[in-house]
């Protein structure tokens, strides 16, 4: 199969959840033995968690995290703090254990895939490790669209391939998360052009852009869309001009757990750019996602309302890495749990 028709197969198979199951859900809510609304946010989590897996009993066990990487031509622009180089530096740091998301995933038992999708400098096979470098790292979008289709195809299916692997291998709650010196810069891009919010209102500072950096970020921004924009006439066009190989990987990924009817976490800036493009590809996909934080980076709250989305949280955090994503595995198992398993006033003989 080619890697388009691997990622149009999987678009195919996303089918809307059954409301009239979250609805139900909700109603178990109520006859639960505590005062109905008690459990806030947690309700309606649980009762989307039972309409996403089928069942009024809930029991997402297993829990696995990948993290889609790559490199950016436009960091040659200067619109990150740190050089490319740090991405090949942190996929190693990954592979070793020493990152923020290797201690997250631990503490939250869940299991890491590490995907090299397009970083520049070669990597060395790992266990861990899932080599799909379609190419060493994106063209510079000031100049021309970042990819080719062939390329972003082959990034998109690497996604897709990546949540079956591990449904396959048992993981019922997934989570994406990335890593990619420069990718603020294209999911700023991504996230105006599909929500016709201002690039400067959806441009931050990143990994630590000072002031005149963050000035020089929104100048890219605001040229690439001028330069290309009117050009990006449908979803996947908008990716492969001013996305990265990371964030198709992303969009295959989504997609292709929504294919799979599993419950899929979203991280912060980056991975939800990725989740504007699914969603914008095949709407029905928002119903398998669920929004982890709110991150600092300030176009982050822009995507959350585009999609209709509420975060569970907001710690503050901009690190990418599916770190804030891994941290809403215990809240939307504990949301299962209380549906799932507490008695009703009736049962309880209350
Ligand atoms: C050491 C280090 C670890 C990271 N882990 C995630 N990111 C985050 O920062 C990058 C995006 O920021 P920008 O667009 O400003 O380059 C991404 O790789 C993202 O995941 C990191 C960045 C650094 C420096
Ligand atoms: O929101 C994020 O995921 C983020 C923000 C800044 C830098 N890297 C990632």
């Amino acid at each position: 199969m080619t890697a388009e028709a691997t990622f149009r197969g999987a678009l195919a198979r996303v089918h809307r959840v059954d409301e009239k199951l979250y609805q139900r859900a909700l109603a178990r809510h109520a006859a639960l033995t505590k005062p109905p609304g008690s459990l806030g946010a947690l309700e309606p989590l649980g009762a989307r968690l039972a309409a996403v897996l089928g069942t009024l009993k809930p029991r997402p066990e297993g829990r696995a995290v990948a993290v889609f990487a790559a490199d950016h031509g436009v960091a040659a622009a200067g619109v990150s703090a740190y050089p490319q180089s740090v991405t090949a530096g942190m996929v190693r740091n990954f592979l070793a254990g020493g990152a923020a998301v290797n201690a997250l995933a631990a503490a939250a038992g869940a299991k890491l895939l590490i995907v090299d999708v397009g970083v520049a400098a070669d990597v060395d096979d790992h266990p861990a490790l899932w080599s799909r470098k379609v190419a060493r790292g994106t063209r510079n979008m000031l100049h021309g669209p970042a990819m080719t289709r062939a390329e972003l195809f082959a990034a998109c299916a690497a996604g897709v391939e990546a949540a079956e692997h591990l449904a396959a291998r048992g993981a019922v709650l997934l989570a994406g998360g990335e890593m990619g010196i420069g990718n603020t810069t294209a999911a700023a891009a991504l996230t105006a052009h599909l929500t016709g919010a201002p690039a400067r209102a959806v441009t931050g500072r990143g990994s630590g852009l000072d002031d005149a950096g963050l000035a020089r970020k929104v100048a890219v921004v605001e040229q690439v869309l001028e330069r290309h924009g009117e050009q990006a006439t449908e979803p996947l066009e908008a990716l492969r001009r001013f996305g990265g190989l990371e964030i198709a990987a992303l969009t295959g990924f989504y997609v292709g757990a929504a294919a799979l009817r599993a419950p899929v976490v979203l991280d912060g800036f980056i991975a939800t750019a990725a989740a504007l493009v699914a969603a914008a590809l095949a709407p029905a996909v928002r119903d398998y996602l669920f929004a982890a934080h709110r991150s600092q980076e300030p176009g982050h709250a822009v995507q959350l309302q585009h999609l209709g989305l509420t975060p569970l949280f907001d710690l503050g955090l901009r690190l990418g890495e599916g770190s804030g994503a891994v941290l809403a595995f215990g809240l939307l198992e504990g949301a299962a749990a209380v549906l799932r398993d507490m008695a009703t006033f009736e049962e309880a003989g209350l």
